[in-house]
């Protein structure tokens, strides 16, 4: 059986990142919210744009007030009010200074901004009370923070608050992004029902599916439900050539194991795919299954798809489902979707457990809790109740999976483990 490691790293390779050309639009400022940049971002203006005063106070020339100071202080007049927003109309000569506000476009002859509090004022004269430490003291220059024609934001980017900040004061307000990924998601399974349908006996309610959109839709990934299939070849061919000629990524639950109604497998090699995973040595997950179509050059018929399609056949136990979400399926996800390789994941941290973690030691154990900051420390607390892969009761509230490594039977209170961090 493959180790987590080895099928983490199968995965990465089979996910290949949408195409930099082909598979990019352009969307308003606004709606770049969320998305990821699929070209370097230039300005072309300098950040500030003008010269400007970082305080409310006076403009002045350094040269006129180096040596004031409260016993000696020194009087100069007020050529003009220069409020925000307002283009100065005169040049500041020796003996004179400007009205100034945080903001505001520094005038022509005055290189240095003197803040209200250290002057006084007495009707069209200012007196300088004490000396600013050094030329240029609260100017804001021109370009000091961007200049013109360099990178501002570079492909990969995630645009939230910060980056729609930087896109707006540049004036970039048509984005070119990546389009979103989409993702088929289906549910097999002869005993399920949707949740608003009556449960017959022997039934159970489909919840992965309704994870699974969950998921996918809250990190900004287009879920294309597919509903519940039954446990029959027919049905689950026809859903599953269909999921594969429309859908970037596939995901269905359940039906990978080696009962005899667990056919997932034995369709997609029927199909043209590829099988490069069958199981792997991960507790809860054992039966994940992962599969690539090649669908060749792009054609007219589908002409906004990426040319392979991956296909992950998860096990259908619902924290097995998730898990194996959360450990292979996002952080391929987030490869294919353009995002920088720091944003992969998944994103680990050694934190102190706050109770004992037991495992048969023969598989890469996930067991499922909370992360806490207590005092200054992240801490683990697994769900209380049943560790149980059919449990997904206690899953509610999980912020991190503890990482037994295969070998590991037993953490004790205190002891630090890897905790695997949940996206929400
Ligand atoms: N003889 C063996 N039996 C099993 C093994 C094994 O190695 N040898 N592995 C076990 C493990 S581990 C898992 S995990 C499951 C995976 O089974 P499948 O992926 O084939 O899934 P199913 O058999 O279809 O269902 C398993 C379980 O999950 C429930 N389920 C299925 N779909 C959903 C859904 N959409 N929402 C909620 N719950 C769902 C289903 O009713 C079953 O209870 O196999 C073990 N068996
Ligand atoms: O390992 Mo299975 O994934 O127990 O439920
Ligand atoms: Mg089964």
């Amino acid at each position: 059986m493959l180790s987590v490691k080895e099928a983490e790293s199968i995965v990465l390779n089979l996910a290949q990142p949408l195409d930099s050309q082909r598979d990019v639009e352009t969307v308003d400022l606004l709606a770049a919210s969320g998305r990821i940049l699929a070209a370097p971002v230039t300005g072309s203006l300098d950040f500030p744009y003008w010269d400007n005063s970082a305080m409310d106070g006076y403009a002045v020339r350094f040269a006129d007030v180096e040596n004031c100071s409260a016993e000696k202080p020194i009087a100069l007049d007020i050529v003009e009010d220069i409020p925000a927003g307002y283009q100065p109309q005169h040049t500041v000569q020796s003996g004179q200074a400007a009205r100034i506000f945080t903001g505001a476009v520094m005038p022509a002859g005055a290189d240095t901004v003197v803040m209200q509090e250290e002057t006084r004022r007495e009707g069209d004269r200012i007196f300088i009370l004490v000396s600013p430490e050094k030329p240029q003291a609260f100017v804001r220059h021109k370009g000091a923070f961007y200049q013109a024609g360099t990178t501002l934001l570079t492909p990969g980017t995630v645009i939230n608050a910060p980056e729609m900040a930087v896109l707006a004061t540049a004036q970039c307000i048509q984005v070119p992004v990546y389009r979103r990924l989409r993702v088929a998601i289906f549910s097999t399974g002869d005993e399920l029902v949707s949740p608003d349908e009556p449960l017959a006996p022997g039934k159970l309610v489909d919840s992965n599916q309704y994870a699974l959109t969950v998921l996918l839709a809250q990190m900004g990934f287009e879920p294309i439900r597919l509903g519940i299939v039954p446990d029959n070849e027919d049905a689950l061919n026809k859903v599953i050539s269909r999921a594969v000629a429309t859908a970037d990524v596939v995901l269905s639950t359940g039906g990978v194991s080696v009962g005899d109604y667990d056919y997932v497998e034995k369709i997609l090699a029927d199909l043209g795919g590829k099988v490069h995973i069958s199981s792997v040595a991960i507790k809860p997950g054992k039966p994940l299954t992962v599969a690539a179509f090649k669908r060749g050059e792009k054609n007219d018929d589908s002409p906004s798809l990426s040319s392979d399609c991956l296909y992950f056949g998860l096990p259908g136990n619902p924290v097995s489902a998730l898990v194996c979400c959360w450990r292979f399926v996002v952080p391929a996800l987030r490869k294919i979707s353009g995002l920088g390789e720091d944003a992969w994941g998944p994103e680990f941290v050694r934190v102190r457990c706050q109770a004992e973690l037991r495992s048969h030691g023969r598989r890469e154990t996930y067991v499922w809790g909370k992360l806490h900051l207590v005092a200054g420390v992240w801490e683990f607390e697994p769900a209380s109740g049943s560790q149980n892969s059919a449990n997904l009761i206690n899953l509610a509230n999980t912020s991190g999976l503890a990482v037994l490594p295969a070998s590991e039977t037993w953490i004790w209170p205190g002891e630090f483990v890897e905790v695997l961090k949940v996206s929400h």
